[in-house]
């Protein structure tokens, strides 16, 4: 059987009686082998403990398989297409974008491939991880995991099951039917309509996507814009966007029925006035957010508490089990890849050493790749003046950008929130290239810059990283140009004036 079983030497119980072959003791077992999970099976393999991984189906967990690589990949392809319609305007004929969807999708399935190197069973092995694949993992106690029959006794487990779909109450979507990202990431066929349920990353990304495929697309979404998590002045821009490329967006709507109508499902929501929508389409998108991945795992036979988002832990990412720590999406706690493997290694330090760390949210990028980009670190406009006094807020659009201007990319802005002493409270992005250039500005309040200096700091020209300078340079011009500065400028070139008449250093 598993490669793991047969090298591990240090069985404790022996043989067992009835289902178990016998009870294997490590210093930490990992179920789930996504990103949270194998960073932290990794890192204590690498230190020396003895480390068992179990996951159900492969290596690399969501992000390689159903969700950041993929997405990405199709997020390329769609652009590549949205160029190729844009020829003119850049000094080409005109070019027929005649999208291949088979062939899309098997560059696809080529580089998740490539990705998925990095994630090799046989590289983990090497780590010295002992794997149990294709194995579910449940809790028989807290330092007690079943797998396949075995039991693994463990002096510290994580759990990093991740999340799957939720799927709202919604009167016949189930009989209706509809698809998720899993089966979106699986089409062999690109379909000729579709309806997205939810305008999140989710939504907001296939839509994009399915769009420039050549697909009819609607968006739904129970708040009045899409990605409402966003600062209000992002989603309305990325609204606008995606109408103009055609997609048709209904906030404010909430899904009450679905049902089947011929070949045809059609989605029927209400606004606050009650007033209903039905649309049509080919195919139901489902985009309303991720629950925990805890189905068969007997979280109850350990005590580990749930609630609705996630399972429950501290500021150690310990949960109400001693000694089973939670990293990632199983979390419910901010639903990224980098987050996970933020929380796969704190949840390591904190699993094998004394004095645990804490974990640190407050200075969290997240970045929806959309064209453009939408990019956040820190508060939103309305949450910074909720929270401080004399909220700040510096804005610079792409338009005035040199680099923007040339690329023919002039759309979106940069604005930063601070407080009235310049500590940045928050930076958000929407504009061609967003996630590299919100990392500037993460930084910035990750090692507590102020604003300020970001604006003495030399961007090199012509680039799209000025837009945080230019951002940054209206809180100078600001300081100096305004108010009492300005009167001591004004003062202070009145006296060289005179000085220069009368003084005894006059000229001319
Ligand atoms: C469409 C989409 C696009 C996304 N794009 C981005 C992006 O661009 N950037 C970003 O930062 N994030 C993105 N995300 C989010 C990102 O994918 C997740 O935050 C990340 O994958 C979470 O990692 P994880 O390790 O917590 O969980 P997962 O990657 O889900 O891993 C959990 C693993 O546990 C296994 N498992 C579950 N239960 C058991 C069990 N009982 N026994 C054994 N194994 C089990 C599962 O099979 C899975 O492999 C996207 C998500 C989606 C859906
Ligand atoms: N680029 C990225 O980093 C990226 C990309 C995709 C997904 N993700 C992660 O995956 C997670 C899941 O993404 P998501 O977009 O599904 O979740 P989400 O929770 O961010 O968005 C779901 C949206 O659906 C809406 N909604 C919920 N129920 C609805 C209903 N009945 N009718 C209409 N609208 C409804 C919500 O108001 C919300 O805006 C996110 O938390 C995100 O962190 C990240």
């Amino acid at each position: 059987m598993s490669w793991g079983w047969r090298f591990s030497g240090w069985r404790r119980g022996g043989c067992g009686g009835g289902r178990k072959q016998g009870v294997w003791v490590y210093d930490l077992v990992v179920i789930g082998g996504g990103t949270a999970g194998l960073v932290s099976a990794a890192g204590a393999a690498s230190m020396g403990a003895r480390t068992a991984l179990i996951e159900r189906d492969r290596l690399g967990g969501e992000c390689l398989h159903y969700g950041c690589v993929p997405t990405k990949a199709l997020i390329r392809s769609a652009k590549v297409a949205h160029t190729l319609r844009r020829a003119e305007e850049f000094g080409m004929k005109p070019v027929e974008a005649e999208v291949d969807f088979p062939a899309v999708m098997r560059r696809m399935r080529r580089v998740i491939g490539e990705v998925g190197r990095h994630d090799s069973p046989e590289r983990f092995r090497a780590l010295g991880v002992e794997l149990f694949l294709e194995q579910q993992a449940s809790f028989e106690a807290p330092d007690e995991i079943s797998v396949d029959g075995r039991s693994l006794r463990a002096r510290s487990v994580i759990l990093a099951t991740g999340s799957h779909p939720a799927v709202p109450p919604v009167t016949g979507l189930r009989e209706a039917g509809y698809i998720t990202h899993v089966e979106a990431l699986e089409l062999e066929r690109l379909p000729e309509s579709l309806i997205i349920i939810g305008a999140g990353p989710i939504g907001c990304e296939f839509a994009q996507i399915f769009t420039r495929f050549g697909c009819r697309v609607s968006l739904l979404e129970v708040l009045p814009n899409p990605l409402p998590r966003e600062d209000p002045e992002i989603s309305v821009t990325l609204r606008d966007r995606l109408e103009a490329e055609d997609v048709s967006f209904h906030g404010g709507r909430r899904v009450i029925e679905v049902r089947r109508t011929g070949s045809e499902k059609a989605v029927i929501s209400e606004n606050d006035r009650r007033e209903r929508l039905e649309l049509r389409a080919e195919e139901i998108l489902l985009a309303t957010g991720q629950l925990p991945a805890v189905e068969g795992l007997n979280p109850e036979n350990a005590g580990i508490e749930l609630q609705r988002t996630g399972v429950r832990v501290d500021a150690n990412l310990r949960t109400t089990a001693p000694g089973v720590y939670a990293a990632g999406d199983v979390t419910g706690k901010y639903l990224f890849t980098h987050v996970a493997e933020y929380q796969g290694r704190l949840a390591l330090r904190n699993a094998l050493f004394p004095l645990g760390s804490r974990a640190d949210y407050r200075v969290v990028p997240r970045v929806t790749f959309t064209d453009p980009e939408v990019a956040r670190v820190g508060l939103t406009e309305p949450e910074a003046r909720r929270q401080h006094d004399k909220v700040k807020v510096f804005r610079y659009p792409f338009a005035d950008l040199d680099r923007a201007i040339a690329d023919g990319e002039p759309e979106g802005f940069v604005k930063l929130v601070a407080d009235r002493r310049g500590r940045i409270l928050g930076g958000h992005i929407i504009g061609a290239g967003a996630g590299n250039l919100i990392q500037e500005i993460t930084l910035a309040m990750h090692r507590n810059i102020p604003v300020g200096q970001l604006s003495q700091t030399i961007h090199a020209y012509p680039t799209l990283s000025e837009g945080v300078k230019r951002a940054a340079d209206i809180y100078y011009r600001e300081l100096l140009f305004t108010g009492r500065n300005r009167r001591i400028f004004e003062t202070f070139f009145k006296l060289r004036r005179l000085l220069n008449r009368y003084g005894p250093g006059r000229r001319g």
